[in-house]
């Protein structure tokens, strides 16, 4: 460790936030005294077994830390907001309680209940809407699936008796899909509204809509309660959200609940992997205990670092405290992203090494200091020719202070910054939404799903180019999904069912024609994770030497299914995935999604066939299926186009197919990194296409 990374302490932090200069700024009033009375009386007939001292004493000490939050100050208000508006914006610092408290403060005042209907919370990602229903059981005294749960994808903890739910947003929209008016909630709460998911801007429309309908019908007498809508979030254009939900109150909260000092770097870092590496050991060696968050773009940062961190640790001598690096990004399992929240052992450190998936809403105990490198791998989309990118961005100031914010949450946090304060300046105010950066067409199923039949007029916050709405609607058409006149099919509607991109869920439902269901669901699966190889930079030729005996001549849907086919059969042995440089933990995520797509298929009445390993050609047309319109053709200068946009294409050197020249390919993805590249490739015949999408090819000359 020779170098040092120099920081200089942010002078301009506090003028940044944007709600603590807020000139007019709603200062909140004291909430008045009785209403402690009513939370113990509303929580009082809990947990009978359970003695009745301790619960009360619990409850004490929970009620004494709820106070002492910023937000508690504003309880009243908050509440008469709640009830004379039909939308309230509520705006207050990182760490202010807005998520945790909220929901309390509703049920506290009596506007949700069993019968008006309970308040659900959406948050983008279900690492924090887990961690937000466990703290808030804790805080009410309640068992969690009782009062308080959480729906996220495949776990469901709510039963009937939950009346605060905190959901992913993918959930909620899932849930218009079987009750349309959402008439289980009285109280939405769109929560952590400056991300800007693809699927947090449907809501937007789509609550705003539900709102008006069930205003009309109670207006005309019918038994249906109104609902309110509450956005919230730390770092979002208030007015902009205020306007669309037609003029919804406004509401500041400041202050926080412990200072972070803000860290700049004097000098740009060239190298931010280096420089994370060096303030890491800078924290660990001369600053007091504290936990240390670390934000990085992607799991290959992730996985680079936990092997740096682990290495460095080792030479660390005397007695210093352990070193322990804990992985967070989207794709591990449930299970191993829950181990962040756990304590760190005795005389341990924890550096927690995470992607913006701990961004924005969570609480993460024992965090004192926050290493932010000031980029994320954001997606892009060019609808014209349909090319996806994933490149490295700085991120937006908004993101930093998320970030920032996820320090002084328990006690006072510092954050250091990888970058200067001049490139802090130059950052974009918020993250480009989703909706403008991506491919539409598994958000216009999912509208046309929930009944919005004119995607084109919905009422979007940001309207998505006109081209990507076009394109995103042809790609349905060509894939079955809608007929001609926009009107989703049979098929569509079961293609919508499946919580994957339509192109997978076609293939998953036609494997039941080609009896190839098993084999499509281990090669869907394979493929959702990165990669599952592992290839240590120094050791590239000899991995892919290793790994020659997996190709398959047909490129890299059956190579994986190879892979797996090995893995198997030495029951997943770890020392045979070191020797084959096999990525363990990437094949385990796979496993665990390949689970659940199969009780998907049980559940859709989808027979799971498989092909016994006879017929390789069966599961390509059947992807085909999918991926017509990934597909391209061999030209004579040896260059293969893409059959849709005539683009030219490269495949990526990790491709099995990667220097072979097939008549045509089917590739998963067309990615622009440096090139236009085709990642996970096989090889397919011209005369297959017009077979897999008769309606799209019969009338295309090949
Ligand atoms: N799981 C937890 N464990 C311990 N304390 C927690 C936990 N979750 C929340 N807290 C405490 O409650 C406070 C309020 O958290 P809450 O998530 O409600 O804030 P917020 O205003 O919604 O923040 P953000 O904008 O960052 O989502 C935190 O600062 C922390 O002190």
């Amino acid at each position: 460790m020779k170098r040092v990374v120099d920081f200089q302490e942010d002078d301009t932090a506090a003028q940044d936030l944007k709600f603590s200069d807020l000139a007019e700024a709603t200062k909140i009033k004291e909430r008045s005294s009785n209403k402690k009375q009513k939370f113990n009386k509303n929580n009082s007939n809990n947990n009978n077994k359970v003695d009745r001292a301790q619960i009360k004493a619990k409850r004490k000490e929970m009620l004494d830390f709820r106070k002492k939050l910023p937000i508690y100050s504003g309880r009243d208000a908050i509440i008469k907001a709640i009830q004379d508006n039909p939308a309230v914006i509520v705006m207050g610092e990182t760490g202010s309680g807005k998520t945790t408290q909220i929901p309390q403060f509703i049920k506290e005042a009596g506007i949700i209940s069993d019968t008006l209907g309970g308040v659900a919370i959406t948050q983008p990602r279900r690492v924090a809407a887990v961690n937000l229903a466990k703290r808030v059981a804790e805080e009410t005294v309640t068992k969690l699936g009782g009062q308080v749960g959480y729906t996220v994808r495949f776990d469901d903890t709510s039963s009937p008796h939950t009346i605060i739910k905190y959901l992913t947003d993918g959930m909620l929209l899932r849930e218009v899909l079987s009750d349309e008016l959402l008439l289980r909630y009285k109280v939405i709460v769109l929560d952590e509204a400056h991300e800007r998911t693809l699927r947090t801007d449907m809501l937007f429309g789509m609550v705003k809509n539900i709102q008006r309908i069930r205003h009309e019908k109670a207006k005309n007498g019918e038994n249906v309660e109104e609902l309110k809508i509450v956005v919230m979030s730390a770092t979002l254009d208030a007015e902009k959200f205020s306007e669309f939900f037609d003029g919804a109150k406004i509401l500041y909260v400041s202050g926080r609940l412990h200072p972070v000092d803000t860290f700049f770097t004097q000098e740009p870092q060239a190298d931010y992997l280096d420089a994370t590496l060096v303030s890491i050991f800078q924290i660990h060696t001369k600053n007091p205990h504290g936990d240390i968050l670390v934000f990085l773009p992607g799991q290959e940062a992730i996985e680079t670092l936990t092997g740096l961190v682990n290495d460095y640790a080792k030479q660390l001598r005397g007695k210093q405290q352990r070193l322990l690096p804990c992985p967070l990004f989207a794709a591990l399992p449930p299970s191993q992203q829950q181990r962040v929240f756990d304590p760190a052992p005795a005389n341990t450190r924890k550096v927690i090494l995470a992607t913006n998936i701990a961004e924005t809403s969570i609480t993460i105990p024992g965090i004192k200091y926050v290493i932010d490198c000031g980029l994320a791998k954001m997606r892009g989309f060019n609808p014209k020719i349909g090319v996806e990118s994933l490149l490295l961005h700085p991120i937006s100031k908004s993101s930093a202070w998320q970030r920032t914010g996820r320090a002084g949450r328990e006690r006072a946090g510092v954050c250091y910054r990888l970058y200067t304060e001049d490139t802090f300046r130059e950052l974009e105010d918020d993250t480009v939404p989703e909706i403008r950066r991506c491919n539409l067409a598994a958000a216009v199923l999912s509208l046309k799903a929930s009944g919005i039949e004119n995607i084109l007029e919905f009422d979007y916050m940001d309207r998505p180019s006109r081209i990507s709405l076009v394109r995103a609607l042809e790609e349905l058409y060509a894939l079955g999904a809608i007929d001609d006149t926009g009107t989703l099919s049979p098929l569509g509607r079961k293609m919508s069912e499946f919580p994957l991109d339509p192109a997978f869920s076609k293939v998953l439902i036609t494997s039941a024609e080609y009896g190839c269901t098993m084999e499509v669901i281990a090669i869907v699966s394979l493929l959702s994770v990165d990669t599952i190889f592992f290839t240590p930079s120094d050791k590239r030729e000899q991995a892919a030497e290793v790994r020659k005996k997996f190709l398959h001549p047909d490129g890299d849907h059956l190579t994986l299914l190879n892979v797996l086919k090995g893995y198997w059969e030495v029951k997943g042995d770890v020392e045979w995935c070191k020797e084959n440089f096999i990525n363990i933990r990437n094949v385990k995520i796979a496993l665990e999604v390949r689970e659940q797509l199969v009780r998907f298929c049980e559940r859709l009445e989808i027979p799971p066939q498989a092909t016994c390993g006879t017929e390789t050609e069966s599961v390509l047309k059947c992807f085909l299926t999918g991926f017509f319109q990934n597909t391209a053709l061999l030209q004579p200068d040896g260059s293969y186009k893409t059959v849709v946009g005539n683009q030219t294409v490269k495949i990526h050197p990790g491709s099995a197919m990667f220097g072979k020249r097939v008549e045509g390919i089917m590739y998963n993805e067309l990615v622009f990194t440096t090139k236009h590249y085709v990642r996970g490739v096989s090889a397919i015949q011209s005369a297959w296409l017009p077979l897999a999408a008769p309606k799209y090819f019969n009338n295309k000359a090949l």
